[in-house]
């Protein structure tokens, strides 16, 4: 009951939407409790960004909501719905409106550029293949790639260039929230700077909504609107980055102000 008032509270202070909703959510593996009880709400057209210490769950947490793995107890509310209660049908609509980027691209090797991009069309949608062209055409534009990274294999492309295809693909059905697994690990500091600006032009433009798992300062300090801190088989803190430097949690106030967060500081002014 406290809780929900608190929800509401929070929903009405932020005065948005929650898009994504996740109540007393508890999953583990055998005698391993990896999340109990955890409470997260991610608001629409914002991007938050998610960390903590490895192996404290990010991962599990991002793939039971995305139903790769199953809960042991809690509700996951997506645009209001709530996947256990609503029809085969809606679940697939539901579907089409996430996208998700995993670590590494997670491309198909046999396929283009192109192809991979069709792959969601293909599997969700009925369109004529000129259709599918143009639309592969314009994700390819709208995240940076030249026209010509089209019909590449992702062994042709560099590490920059397959997240961009890769977040290509997770556009494909224009979602309102996407989920990015340390969308900038692998990248040059440049390549990942590119890339934070790139899901910020997204946001702002397209109106998206993105989950982003990252151990990336730079990404927390220079696109994220919140962070949640997950510690302790739970949402420990949440809040914008101001707040992660107030903290006084251990492992936040050591990630956050520590000799590299102090470097970051110093950057961003
Ligand atoms: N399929 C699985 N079967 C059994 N245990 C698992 C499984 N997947 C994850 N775990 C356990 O769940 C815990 C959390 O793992 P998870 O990969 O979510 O951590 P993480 O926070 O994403 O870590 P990292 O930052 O290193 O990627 C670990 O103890 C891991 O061993």
């Amino acid at each position: 009951m406290v809780q929900a008032v608190m929800d509401k509270q929070f929903e009405q202070a932020a005065g948005r939407e929650s898009i994504l909703s996740v109540r007393d959510l508890t999953v583990g593996f055998g005698d391993n409790i990896v999340l109990d009880k955890l409470n997260l709400d991610v608001l629409r057209g914002e991007i938050l960004g998610f960390v903590g210490a490895s192996g404290t769950g990010k991962s599990v947490l991002m793939r039971t909501v995305l139903r790769l793995l199953p809960k042991r107890s809690g509700t996951i509310k997506i645009l209001g719905a709530e996947y256990d209660k609503v029809s085969e049908e809606e679940r697939i609509a539901l579907d089409m409106r996430l996208g998700v980027l995993f670590q590494h691209g997670a491309l198909f090797s046999a396929l283009t550029v192109r192809e991979n991009i069709q792959v969601p069309m293909r599997e969700y949608l009925d369109l004529p293949q000129e259709l599918m062209d143009e639309l592969a055409r314009l994700k390819i534009e709208l995240v940076g790639l030249a026209p010509e990274a089209a019909e590449k294999y992702p062994s042709e492309l560099s590490g920059g260039m397959i997240k961009r295809a890769a977040l290509a693909r997770a556009l494909a059905l224009d979602p309102d929230l996407v989920f990015l697994d340390e969308p900038t690990s692998g990248l040059d500091p440049i390549g990942a700077a590119e890339f934070d600006e790139l899901i910020a032009k997204l946001r702002d433009t397209l109106g998206l909504t993105v989950y982003m798992v990252t151990h990336d300062l730079d990404s927390l300090f220079s696109v994220c609107d919140r962070i949640a801190v997950l510690g302790q088989k739970r949402v420990l803190v949440e809040g914008t980055i101001e707040d992660m430097l107030a903290c006084d949690e251990p492992w936040v106030k050591s990630y956050f102000r520590g000799k590299r967060a102090r470097a970051i500081v110093r950057e961003h002014g």
